[in-house]
């Protein structure tokens, strides 16, 4: 299969910009681009790209796809405040309900120019079917590429963690489990669509002992490793309070640094953080619009960026960012990094390349994902802004990130269209829709919330 995308802003984020220009995509890779006129490539199909912007697939790098299930609650809570109220909550949740939650936060994920997903999913009631499957089965139904993380959580309330007892598991059963879902799933080939990462949940819900066996679990099969750190001035209290040491330096005791792991918020850093991160090659996911419901903080993402640390873009849980699409998160981003640092603290290019080349980075597929070249992945969002309020922005990249959302012309995922002309093409979004709805009720009502 071949594809000429032609008359087209390009906004490659390796190399210049190409005002009028052309992507020819074959098979499931870009074959060349340029500027002017397309060539001939007799047989394939042509779109007309103009009036859009096309940029590389937007990649997330920090979700809990089951949290659809249960937005709007707890909604003036701090994060530890929050875990507390949702924990038992969650703790009745099912594989239809993962199904039903994680196919509509991919659909609506695919309708804001995401191509390729993580999910950080840490919680496992027993008995309520496989969970882990559930994630996979909807990436595949709506097209995403997929990075599930296997999380976890061994330290309960009668082991100085925040969780209820009832919410964790056993060390033993999480590794197996991981390495069962490691086993099952991952696929390290070139254009893969599935891998799997490993990913204990955070300080104060996880032993040491846990962390130190996933990142030997990861390392002895050769994926990547995850999970939130220094996301509140709460959780350093607790890291100070019960492990004796800040979070980074907690991490870097038990040998968790390193160009195989990326951390989700990364808020509050010291400078020596900041440097321990850049010289380890450690990624941050960094998600503003759920910092900024909880009130966690502001994370020093210029800061970072200067001093080398690789730095992505995540949406975070629905319940604790209520249905932020991904390309809304460049816009928050860039104006919570000017409301610290002042306007030249991040420019629209930058939170571009953050939500591309970064997230690529973060999931260990940076020579593959994040730019527009010749040879890499056809994953390219083309965005129409030639509408009421883009065309009034003569820059698309600065209309695509300082403004509101832009409809999507086309997305395509390994060069196969995921949505066009604003609407999902590999399944039925409204189906997707009620699906996700049902999931929420099923979960209150088992719950005990209605
Ligand atoms: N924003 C979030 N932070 C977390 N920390 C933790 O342990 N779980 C979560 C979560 O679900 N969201």
């Amino acid at each position: 299969m071949s594809l000429v995308i032609e008359n087209v802003h390009l906004a490659p984020v390796a190399g210049p910009e190409i005002p009028s220009g052309w992507l020819l995509v074959e098979g499931d890779r870009i074959a060349a681009l340029g500027e002017g006129p397309a060539p001939g490539a007799p047989g394939a199909e042509r779109l007309d790209g103009s009036g859009c912007l096309a940029t590389p697939g937007l990649v997330n790098t920090h979700h809990h796809l089951y949290q659809w299930a249960s937005q709007g609650l707890a909604q003036d809570a701090t994060l530890f405040e929050w875990l507390v109220a949702l924990y038992r909550v969650w703790a009745a949740m099912d594989a239809e309900i993962v199904r039903g939650a994680a196919g509509a936060g991919l659909g609506w994920l695919a309708l804001s120019g995401c191509t390729t997903s993580s999910d950080h999913h840490y919680l496992f009631p027993k008995g309520r079917g496989d969970l882990f499957a559930a994630g996979v089965e909807a990436a595949r139904e709506v097209g995403l590429r997929f990075h599930p993380a296997r999380g976890s959580m061994d330290r309960g309330e009668s082991r100085g963690g925040l969780p209820p007892d009832e919410v964790v598991e056993d060390l033993e059963d999480i590794l197996a489990a991981t390495a069962e879902a490691v086993d099952a799933y991952h696929d390290p080939s070139p254009s893969s669509m599935l891998r799997v990462a490993v990913a204990p949940c955070s300080p104060f819900s996880v032993s040491g002992e846990l962390m130190s066996e996933s990142a030997a679990l990861a390392r002895d099969k050769g994926v990547r490793l995850h999970t939130h750190l220094a996301e509140t001035a709460d959780e350093e209290e607790h890291c100070l309070a019960q492990l004796g040491l800040r979070p980074v330096d907690y991490l870097e005791k038990l040998g968790w640094l390193g160009p195989d792991v990326w951390l989700a918020h990364a808020v509050h850093l010291s400078d020596a953080d900041i440097a321990r991160l850049a010289l380890t090659g450690t990624g941050a996911a960094h998600c503003p619009s759920s910092n900024g419901r909880l009130g966690a903080g502001i994370a020093r993402v210029s800061e970072m960026l200067r001093r080398g640390v690789n730095v992505g873009l995540g949406v975070d849980g629905a319940a604790s960012s209520e249905l932020t699409p991904l390309a809304g998160e460049m816009r928050q981003a860039l104006l919570f990094q000017r409301a610290r640092y002042g306007p030249a603290a991040l420019t629209a290019r930058q939170a571009l390349e953050l939500a591309t080349l970064g997230g690529a980075r973060n999931l260990g597929r940076g020579d593959e994902l994040g730019t527009l070249e010749a040879g890499k992945l056809a994953d390219i969002a083309l965005w129409r802004v030639d509408g009421p309020y883009a065309a009034a922005v003569a820059d698309p990249v600065c209309a695509l990130v300082f403004g509101p959302a832009l409809p999507l012309a086309r997305l395509l995922v390994g060069g196969r269209t995921v949505v066009a002309d604003g609407e999902l093409r590999t399944t039925p979004q409204d189906a997707l829709g009620r699906a996700g709805a049902e999931a929420r009720r099923r979960l209150l009502r088992l719950a005990g919330e209605v």
